[in-house]
C-alpha cells in the first residue's frame, strides 16, 4: 500500500485551526475509477460523526486516507491541526485506526499483540504490557490474553481491534464497519464505549451500512455518493424537525374512519404497502405537532392501533443520496420529503 510521504507535497493552506480531522480537495482514481472525487469533510472532537453512502461511494477510500494508508492524488488533511502529508508519523500517533477486518499477527496471542502496538507506539515494555492488559479487559478478552487470535471468534476479533485502535489513546478515532459480526449485547456495548470516547473528547469517525445503530451512535452524518461529500447534517434532537408518521387502525390497515378524519382536518397522507407497511404516512412538523395529532385522533373516536415515527434522519439522508440527482428529493412515495436534502456540502459549515 503507498504510504504518504513529505516530498514535494505542498502545505495545506490556511483555513480553519482544528481539533478532529479537517480535510478538503481529497481526490484519488485507480485507473479509470475515480473513487474520490473533490471530497471535504470536518470531524470535530467530541462528537461521533456517521459516514454514509451506497456501496461503491468511496467510503473505504476515504478511511484509508484519512488513516494516512493511502496516498491521494489531490488534497489536504489536518489531524489536530497536523499536516497529515507532510507528517504523517504526527498524525498517525493520535489516529486509531479500526479496519473492518482485524489483520493480526494470527499466532501472537491478544497479550502480545497489543503490548507489541503499545511498543510501536513509542511505550516502555511494561507500561505496554500494563496498557494491554488493561484494554484487554475493557473489552471483556481478558481470559483470551494468552491464547492466539487465531482462536477468536468474529465479534471477539472486532474487540481486539477496538483494543488495538485505542492502545495509544488517540485523539480521533476512526472505525469502519466496527458493529460487523458483533452480537446484539456487544453492539450495545460498542455504541456505550464509542459515545463515552466521544464525551472524553476523542473526534470519531465511523462507517457503517447499519442505519440504526449509527442513528443511535452519531451525533453528525456526512453522506457520501459517487465518492463525493454530497450532504453533512446534525442528528439533532427531532423536536421541531418535520417527520414522518405511520398510523394505522385495529385492523393494521388504514381504515375508512381515519383516513376521513385526517382529510377533514386537510392532512395528506400516503398509503402504506404491504402487510407490514399498511395504515398510513403523514407529514408533522416535530413531536409536539404529533402529539396533538395522536390525541385529536384518538378525541374524534378514530380507533388507533398504531402510530409511530417513520424512518429517520439518517436514513431520509442516506436515501437521498441514493438518488440520482435527478430525481432530487421526491418525498420517495410519503407526506413528508427527506429532511436533510438542504444540508450543506461539508466542508462549507463550521
Ligand atoms: N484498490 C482498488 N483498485 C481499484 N479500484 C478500487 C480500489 N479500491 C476501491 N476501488 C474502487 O473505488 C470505488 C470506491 O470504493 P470504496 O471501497 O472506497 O467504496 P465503499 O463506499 O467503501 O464501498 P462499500 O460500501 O461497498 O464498502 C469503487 O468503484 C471501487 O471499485
Amino acid at each position: 500500500m503507498t504510504q504518504i510521504t513529505s516530498a514535494s507535497i505542498p502545505e495545506v493552506p490556511q483555513r480553519r485551526v482544528p481539533g478532529g480531522i479537517d480535510a478538503h480537495g481529497l481526490s484519488r482514481s485507480f485507473g479509470d475509477v475515480k473513487a474520490v472525487r473533490e471530497m471535504a469533510l470536518s470531524v470535530p472532537p467530541g462528537k461521533v460523526t456517521a459516514l454514509v453512502g451506497p456501496n461503491g461511494s468511496g467510503k473505504t477510500t476515504l478511511m484509508l486516507i484519512l488513516a494516512t494508508l493511502l496516498r491521494p492524488d489531490t488534497g489536504f488533511v489536518t489531524v489536530d491541526g497536523i499536516d497529515a502529508m507532510r507528517d504523517p508519523q504526527g498524525a498517525r500517533r493520535r489516529i486509531g485506526w479500526m479496519p473492518d477486518t482485524l489483520g493480526v499477527w494470527e499466532s501472537l496471542t491478544c497479550l502480545e499483540i497489543l503490548g507489541t502496538m503499545g511498543r510501536l507506539y513509542g511505550m516502555s515494555g511494561a507500561e505496554a504490557d500494563a496498557r494491554a492488559a488493561e484494554q484487554l479487559e475493557w473489552v471483556q478478552l481478558t481470559e483470551f490474553a494468552k491464547r492466539p487470535a487465531r482462536v477468536l471468534s468474529r465479534g471477539q476479533q472486532q474487540r481486539l481491534s477496538l483494543a488495538r485502535a485505542t492502545v495509544h489513546r488517540p485523539s480521533v478515532l476512526l472505525l469502519d464497519e466496527p458493529a460487523n459480526g458483533l452480537d446484539p449485547g456487544s453492539r450495545l456495548r460498542l455504541r456505550d464505549d464509542v459515545r463515552q470516547m466521544a464525551a472524553d473528547g476523542v473526534a470519531v469517525l465511523v462507517s457503517s451500512h447499519v442505519l440504526s445503530e449509527l442513528e443511535e451512535m452519531s451525533d453528525r452524518a456526512v453522506v457520501v455518493r459517487d465518492g463525493t461529500t454530497v450532504s453533512a447534517s446534525e442528528l439533532d434532537d427531532a423536536a421541531d424537525r418535520e417527520l414522518r408518521y405511520r398510523i394505522a387502525g385495529p385492523e393494521n390497515a388504514q381504515g375508512a374512519a381515519l383516513t376521513r378524519a385526517l382529510e377533514e382536518r386537510g392532512i395528506p397522507y400516503t398509503h402504506g404497502r404491504g402487510r407490514q407497511r399498511a395504515g398510513v404516512v403523514v407529514a408533522v412538523s416535530g413531536r409536539q405537532a404529533a402529539a396533538q395529532l395522536l390525541a385529536e385522533l384518538v378525541g374524534a373516536g378514530v380507533p388507533i392501533a398504531h402510530f409511530a415515527e417513520e424512518g429517520s434522519r439518517l436514513e431520509d439522508a442516506y436515501l437521498a443520496a441514493e438518488r440520482p440527482a435527478a430525481q432530487g428529493s421526491s418525498g420517495a412515495g410519503t407526506a413528508a420529503g427527506p429532511a436533510a436534502n438542504a444540508a450543506p456540502q461539508e466542508g462549507e459549515t463550521a
